[in-house]
């Protein structure tokens, strides 16, 4: 018999690690009647990995469905290739380097907080990113100035954060796994209830971004504001033969915003948490800054963004040891051939980069914090499908580049104005996974002003 105490204090990741460490790369174990494979081979996973058919995602995701109904994490088949096309083409390089202003600005709102906020007192910081995150996401995303930082938009914040703590108690406690189970509980309430906020929220946005789009038709007009994810969406979607609905649109944005802001939130949080605890790395990272802003206070733009490769070299090495992701899961449609086995059809795939990104063979000395590794370009070939922050092959995160410039501008920002210390070591770093992974007891931080 398993009990709430059990599945409450469940280490995941070390439980999944400790049976892949004593069984092999491979792992097969029934679980509620579904057939499940552990996978930690790179070249099995990118045979899994660069299928365009087996695409589809694990019942685990299905939590998520009611929320982001079949936005682009959701989706799939043609459904899913249509809408990954329409995306790819609205979310490139070119739409990015629009966002880089903005991605300035509230980066230097949130060294402002931090400084002040621990002028006398460590403190813990994932709350000030996340609500940085957020504005950063919100304007650039759906052309809205959210202002969490200055603490508005609570209700909106409020219920994405009961949201996701709803999402991760069904997916975790089996009990709640029956639909009407969790809809009764209190917990499955309240999921309903945020999410209801949220969709209203949205649908706004949606509806006024329209009426304005139909008043302002001259081309003039519209050059004149930047334009967000959600209006070059809407300006996409016209161009089709059959236009999306207004479903269609929320779907994609909910996907965007909730995928978006707590996945990079975290890894930023994390990278300043290492950074502050590896002070001559800190220090490296300065100097490259230095090296490219010199004295100038001046704001960074996207080439100086593009030149920060060490800083890059450090957000991707704090993504290998704590990858914001913990599971990526595949349930597959046809058989899949790898390097030794076949796995029949209905298998769930589960793949944990966190256990991926600690094998020795490809990363010695796997628990140090080493940014240097990624410079390295021998290390290159090596570092592909053992490397999965962001997944890989058609189905790997859509939001990747967009993720490097947020992180970057936010810890160079950071970096350029303060120091940051920390007496907590890195024993006391402890990760839990839930949706994305979570630091179990907040680690705290005190910023200097340079
Ligand atoms: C450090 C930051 C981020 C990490 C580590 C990350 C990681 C991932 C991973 C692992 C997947 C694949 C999930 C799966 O197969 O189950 C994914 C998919 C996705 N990500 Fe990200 N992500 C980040 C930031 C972002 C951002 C900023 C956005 C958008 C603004 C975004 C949008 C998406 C979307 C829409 C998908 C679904 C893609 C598809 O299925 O075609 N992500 N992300």
């Amino acid at each position: 018999m398993v009990d709430n105490n059990f599945v409450e204090n469940l280490d995941l990741l070390q439980f999944t690690m400790d049976i892949i460490k004593n069984n092999g790369p491979i792992v097969h174990f029934n679980l509620a009647g579904q057939s499940n494979v552990l996978l930690n081979d790179p070249e099995d996973l990118k045979i899994l990995l660069s299928s365009s058919s087996n695409i589809n995602k694990g019942s685990d995701y299905d939590t998520l469905k009611p929320w982001l109904n079949e936005g682009l994490l959701l989706s799939t088949g043609s459904k899913w290739q249509y809408r990954r096309k329409l995306l790819t083409n609205t979310f490139h390089m070119k739409t990015l380097a629009m966002y880089v202003p903005s991605l300035n600005r509230h980066s230097r709102v949130l060294v402002d907080k931090l400084l002040h906020a621990s002028r006398n007192e460590e403190i813990s910081i994932k709350e000030y990113i996340t609500l940085c995150s957020l504005d950063m996401l919100c304007e650039t995303i759906i052309g809205t100035e959210m202002k969490a930082q200055e603490g508005e938009s609570v209700q909106y914040v409020n219920s994405i954060n009961s949201a996701c703590r709803s999402a991760v108690d069904q997916m975790f406690k089996f009990w709640l796994w029956i639909d009407v189970v969790f809809r009764m509980s209190s917990t499955g309430r309240t999921y309903f209830k945020s999410i209801k906020v949220l969709h209203d929220y949205t649908a706004r946005v949606i509806k006024n971004k329209k009426t304005s789009m139909d008043k302002s038709k001259s081309p003039s007009e519209e050059k004149k504001h930047r334009k967000s994810f959600l209006d070059l969406l809407l300006d996409a979607s016209r161009n089709e033969t059959v236009p999306m609905t207004d479903q269609d649109i929320r779907e994609e944005v909910d996907t965007f915003l909730f995928e978006g802001h707590d996945t990079t939130s975290t890894s930023m949080t994390i990278t300043l948490i290492l950074l502050a605890m590896h002070r001559d790395i800190q220090n490296k990272a300065r100097e490259e800054l230095r090296s490219i802003f010199g004295d100038s206070d001046r704001d960074a733009t996207t080439e100086d963004l593009n030149a920060m490769k060490y800083l890059e070299a450090i957000i991707k090495e704090s993504l290998r040891l704590y990858p914001s992701v913990p599971f990526i899961s595949r349930e597959l449609q046809t058989t899949l051939n790898l390097k030794n086995y076949s796995i029949p059809p209905k298998t769930t795939i589960i793949v944990t980069p966190y256990v991926l990104h600690r094998n020795e063979d490809i990363y010695p000395n796997a628990e140090e914090f080493v940014p240097e590794r990624f410079l390295d370009m021998n290390n290159k070939d090596k570092f592909l499908f053992g490397y999965l922050p962001f997944s890989a092959g058609p189905r790997n995160c859509i939001g990747q580049k967009f993720a490097m410039y947020q992180m970057k501008s936010v810890i160079s920002t950071i970096l350029r104005k303060a120091k940051i210390e920390t007496s907590a070591t890195k024993k006391d770093i402890k990760i839990s996974a839930e949706l994305v992974i979570r630091l179990v007891s907040p680690i705290k931080l005190k910023f200097y002003e340079l």
